[in-house]
């Protein structure tokens, strides 16, 4: 394993509350990781702003500047690039991205999804699951494929949904849980730990779990 610390690009639309948990890692010295740049699709948000205090390089690729996915995912990757990555971590990143792209950073990009994956793919999961009647909850980390949160997972967490819960107080108790396991899953991929592919075959039931596994934790 190298000792130069692994370099990383994320991703953010909005808070960074994800982003701070691990610039709190890189901080600490618990990742072995550095931050190369924060790139955002919207400007003026709070995770610009996080980046900025920890004198990490920002920039902003907006979405809304760009005709079409395909033009705008071409400038982001142009930008990441330019720090050369070897992990590309999507923190709150709220664009769909193309084929093309997800391709371009295959089994070297990270996603936090705010379910159970498979369960509730897309947005809204957690007035989904409490719609649902579900009585447990949680979050997903995962590798992104061109299928929309459909990647193999890394690692989850569970959170109970009690009677009283809205999906204000859910996401609460989620996002404690993101930000306990999403400086792990940036941990074991910086320790060669979490590979894509021993994730997939753990996923087909080809082989035991690589590392990723269920945390169960009280809520
Ligand atoms: N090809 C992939 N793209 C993305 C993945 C993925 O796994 N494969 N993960 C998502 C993250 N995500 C949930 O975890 C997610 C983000 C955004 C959306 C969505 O519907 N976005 C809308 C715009 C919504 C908005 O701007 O508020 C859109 O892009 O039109 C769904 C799920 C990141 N991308
Ligand atoms: N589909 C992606 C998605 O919904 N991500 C969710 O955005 C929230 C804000 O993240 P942040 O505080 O790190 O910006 C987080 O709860 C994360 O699960």
């Amino acid at each position: 394993m190298s000792n130069s610390p692994m370099r990383v690009v994320v991703l953010i639309s909005g808070s960074g509350t994800n982003l701070q948990a691990i610039i709190d890692g890189q901080q600490d010295g618990s990742l072995p990781i550095k931050i190369a740049a924060v790139i955002s699709n919207k400007p003026d948000v709070k995770g610009l702003q996080r980046a900025e205090t920890a004198n990490i390089a920002t920039a902003v690729v907006d979405h809304k500047q760009f005709e079409s996915r395909e033009s705008f995912d071409a400038a982001l990757q142009l930008e990441i690039d330019k720090h050369q990555p070897q992990l590309v971590v999507l923190a709150g990143f709220m664009r769909i991205l193309t084929p093309a792209f997800t391709a371009h950073y295959a089994g070297k990009m990270l996603n936090i999804h705010p379910s159970l994956l498979p369960k509730y793919q897309g947005l809204h999961t957690h007035q989904r699951a409490i719609d649902a009647g579900d009585s447990i909850h949680g979050v997903t980390v995962h590798f992104v494929t061109a299928e929309l949160d459909g990647g193999p997972a890394a690692i989850q967490a569970q959170v109970k949904i009690d009677s009283n819960d809205t999906a204000d107080t859910l996401a609460a108790k989620v996002q404690v849980q993101e930000h306990i396991i999403y400086p792990l899953a940036v941990k074991w991929f910086a320790e060669g730990r979490l590979h894509m592919q021993a994730n997939q075959a753990w996923l087909d039931g080809k082989a035991l779990p690589p590392c990723g596994h269920l945390l169960a934790v009280e809520s």
